[in-house]
């Protein structure tokens, strides 16, 4: 636990406990054993603290500090406390791997700290709705002052050594044998005085500006918590540093208390739990494939097919992970840019070695030797047939084909292929090498080899691979169909758009529905519709009622808003905004026809249309995948004005936009709906509460085999606010299924057309007998 050895004068105690050498009360009791040791041996004249393997402690074990074991961890944690503050003979701690939480505290109780260059320093207790609750609130801003501490501590940021070193956190950065140095230095600074050497007895630098920097910093910091209540809890014991140590200390315990006994702090710690859980898989359809027994095949090289933002970003993802990539482009222009992208990106991390490792192309016959390729052209199944058609002929027989899509049917694409076994979704979120969530889908056919090999490559790739079933959006943005309709029907009644987002924000999300779809492009989901035949790009299907599709209530606002070319920021292909393009066209756009090769000049192809509009709509709709690829990217320097905000030049803030209130409120007028005061409250529980009605469904179907895995999907790729735990977490452990249930009885009974608000079955049955969303699905240590 912590192993105790002698080098002449030196004490040095190695900190034991595999893999990460995580606080445990019977680690602290062999600290505070080692400690009084070392005290009472007179030969003794200085101690160094390290840790053994591969990491110096990376904090207080947290199956302990949640569980019944916390109170002797914490009165095992004060006795440590007791011998570092009153020990008469020098600390050194030697830090490499992660010093984290508490074992970071305890490097800052100690008289010195050295580190290696690769060690790297943090308070994280904000993502587990905690604060540094072992001295690391008093003690930080005694050394790097107030405004510093409070970014630390609330963003729980990394720190790099040699940035320690630079805030005075260490004392020296050791390059060769960091214990031999360690125990060397403790030797030169035995017998030094050592009461300026104990941070507590310090003064905070920027003291007397404390309540300026904290006014400065509180609205920033409410800001990004959104209703998570760690960051600004954390602010209040920082402010406390001023104070004498003993008060700040006394403070930051009773803080400490508070959100340990929080809701929202059981909920962070699951979501930290969840997301390492979401890698030990199981098949919902057959437990017997699972993490344990399915092996992956080793991918070494990846190409990727379509190099828009998703094909770039993707790269960028494989590249940093030092995998091969050959990303393939019909478009010379598209792949050009696509190559600055993935340049620039990679400029800060030593790019001219990780660009060596891409080779780009426009000829399909160079992905015939990857391990694996990742498809992510445009989302038209047609065109994705086409190119899987293409790549199992392609490519060597073993590779692993991946679609990048965001919804559509991995077994029809699957068929286009002789290898259905080894066609698999890869679903990566928007920017693919930022988003943490990977949704993996297996088809009917998907083999237990190839979901490993994708669950695998998540890891590799440093994100969190979540395994769900073969529905029309996945899990997550199936689940967020409803949601989506919610909102607008509440566009219906009386609210603006502004009015949901704000709801929606203050909840916790960093963006409303509306906003995100101004930011995501409003065609996306337009051209699903017009696939799925709800609506056509010239209005709703002829004899077809305006407020109905297929017996389900229907808002045809998105539709009329993607007709008069409100396609959202990011498109540039807003119809209003082409007829100014038309006029601004000052150099040639060029489209190639990838059916026959034939090039045209937009400015040509315009002047033998009709309007611009008809033009645009139908390069939108045409089959033909280069022309459309090229035809965006060509007026994406137009910005088409958003679906619902407008936004002033150069500026992400959201205004209400004239038109479109004007515009619904005509709507509201046809189509005879009396506007109506809408409480928060109730935008928040009818989007919210349909899209975790639709999780019941997905679980009921095994299209997710755990609650946990909807909540990580949730967290990672939607924003879902972390503090609350995720959709499922949420709803069971603060709402309540019972509270669910009624309130979906209400909002169904008064909305008895919207059948997204009619309790999931499973719903019902759980609240008749009892049951509990954690005991669904797979508990996978038991696999
Ligand atoms: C970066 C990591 C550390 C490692 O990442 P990685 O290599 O990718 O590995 P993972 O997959 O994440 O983890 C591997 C497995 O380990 C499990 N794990 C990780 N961390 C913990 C943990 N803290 N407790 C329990 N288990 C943990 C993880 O689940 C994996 O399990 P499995 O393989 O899936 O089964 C990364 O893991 C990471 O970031 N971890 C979290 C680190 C963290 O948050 N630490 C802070 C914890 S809170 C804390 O420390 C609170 C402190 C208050 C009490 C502290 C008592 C300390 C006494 C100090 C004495 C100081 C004297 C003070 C004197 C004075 O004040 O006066």
């Amino acid at each position: 636990m912590a192993e105790y050895s002698t080098y002449g004068s030196v004490a040095v105690l190695q900190v034991n406990n595999p893999p990460l050498n995580t606080f445990t009360r019977h680690v602290l009791q062999a600290l505070v054993s080692g400690l009084e040791r070392a005290q009472r041996d007179p030969a003794v004249r200085s101690i160094v603290i390290a840790g053994k393997g591969p990491t110096f402690p990376a904090g207080a074990d947290l199956e302990e500090l949640l569980g019944t074991a916390a109170a002797p961890l914490l009165s095992n944690l004060r006795m440590v406390d007791k011998h570092v503050d009153t020990c008469q003979k020098p600390i050194v701690c030697a830090i490499h791997g992660t010093a984290l939480g508490g074992g970071f505290e305890l490097a800052l109780a100690s008289h010195y700290r050295l580190a290696v260059p690769s060690a790297t320093l943090s308070l994280p207790e904000v993502h587990l709705g905690m604060l540094p609750g072992a001295g690391g609130t008093q003690r930080l801003p005694r050394v790097v002052g107030v405004k510093s501490a409070i970014q630390l501590i609330t963003s729980g940021q990394d720190i790099k050594a040699q940035q320690a070193l630079t805030l005075g956190l260490v004392d020296k950065i050791v390059q060769g044998d960091l214990l031999k140095e360690a125990v060397s230095f403790a030797r030169s600074v035995e017998g030094r005085p050592l009461e300026d050497r104990r941070i507590s007895q310090r003064t905070v630098p920027d003291a007397d500006k404390v309540d300026e920097v904290v006014e400065a910093t509180r609205k920033t910091i409410l800001r990004k918590a959104r209703g998570a209540i760690a960051p600004l809890t954390c602010v209040q014991a920082i402010q406390a540093s001023v104070l004498p140590f003993a008060a700040g200390m006394a403070r930051e315990a009773d803080l400490m208390t508070y959100l340990m006994t929080s809701w929202q702090a059981a909920a962070q710690q699951y979501v930290f739990f969840s997301e390492r859980e979401v890698r030990q898989w199981s098949h919902p359809r057959d437990k017997h494939i699972n993490f344990r027994t399915a092996k992956p095949t080793v991918i070494k090289s990846v190409g990727v097919v379509g190099a828009g933002t998703m094909g770039a970003g993707i790269t960028i993802s494989l590249l940093q992970a030092g995998l091969k990539v050959v990303l393939l482009e019909v478009n010379k222009k598209q792949l050009d840019k696509a190559i600055a992208v993935i340049q620039k990106t990679l400029r800060q991390k030593s790019a001219s070695q990780k660009m060596s490792q891409l080779t780009t192309t426009m000829d399909y016959s160079q992905l015939s030797d990857v391990d694996m390729v990742i498809e992510a052209v445009f989302e038209n199944l047609r065109l994705k047939k086409e190119v899987f058609r293409k790549l199992d002929v392609i490519t060597k027989p073993q590779a692993v084909l991946a679609s990048n899509t965001s919804g559509l049917d991995i077994d029809k694409i699957a068929a286009a292929t002789k290898r259905p076994d080894k066609v698999v979704g890869t679903h990566f979120f928007s920017p693919a090498n930022v988003m943490r969530l990977l949704e993996n889908i297996y088809g009917k056919k998907t083999s237990a080899e190839t979901v490993a090999t994708v669950m695998q490559l998540a890891t590799t790739i440093g994100k969190v691979g979540v395994l769900v079933g073969n529905c029309a959006g996945f899990v997550g943005n199936r689940m967020l169909g409803p949601y989506r309709s919610e909102a607008l029907f509440l566009l219906e009644e009386g609210v603006d758009p502004q009015d949901v987002d704000r709801a929606i924000e203050e909840f916790g999300f960093p963006m409303g529905p509306f906003r995100m779809t101004d930011l995501a492009g409003n065609d996306i989901g337009w051209r699903r519709r017009i696939e799925a035949r709800l609506t056509t790009e010239h209005g709703p299907p002829p004899d077809t009622p305006a407020l109905y599709r297929r017996g389900d209530r229907y808002c045809p606002l998105p539709d009329m808003l993607c007709l008069q070319g409100r396609l959202g920021q990011k498109t540039g292909a807003g119809c209003m905004m082409l007829q100014e393009a038309k006029d601004d066209l000052t150099e040639n756009i060029y489209i190639r026809f990838r059916t026959d090769g034939s090039v045209f000049d937009l400015r040509r192809l315009l002047a033998h249309t009709k309007t611009l509009e008809e033009l645009i709509l139908d390069l939108l709709f045409a089959d033909d995948c280069a022309l459309l690829a090229h035809t965006e990217a060509a007026l994406m320097s137009h910005h088409a004005p958003s679906m619902c905000n407008r936004y002033d030049p150069g500026s992400r803030t959201a205004l209400p936009d004239p038109v479109v209130l004007q515009m619904i409120q005509d709507y509201r007028q046809e189509h005879g709906f009396k506007k109506r005061t809408i409480s928060s409250q109730e935008i928040v529980e009818r989007c919210l509460y349909s899209l975790i009605n639709e999780g019941f469904h997905v679980l009921d179907e095994g299209i997710a085999s755990r609650a946990l895995d909807i909540d990580v999907i949730y967290l990672f790729g939607y924003g879902w606010p972390r503090h609350t735990g995720g959709p499922m977490y949420y709803v069971e452990r603060v709402i309540g299924l019972e509270k669910l249930l009624r309130s979906l009885e209400t909002y169904s009974a008064r909305y008895p057309n919207h059948s997204h608000l009619q309790p999931s079955p499973l719903l019902r049955d759980m609240v008749a007998k009892g049951g509990s969303l954690a005991a669904l699905g797979t508990t996978d240590s038991k696999l």
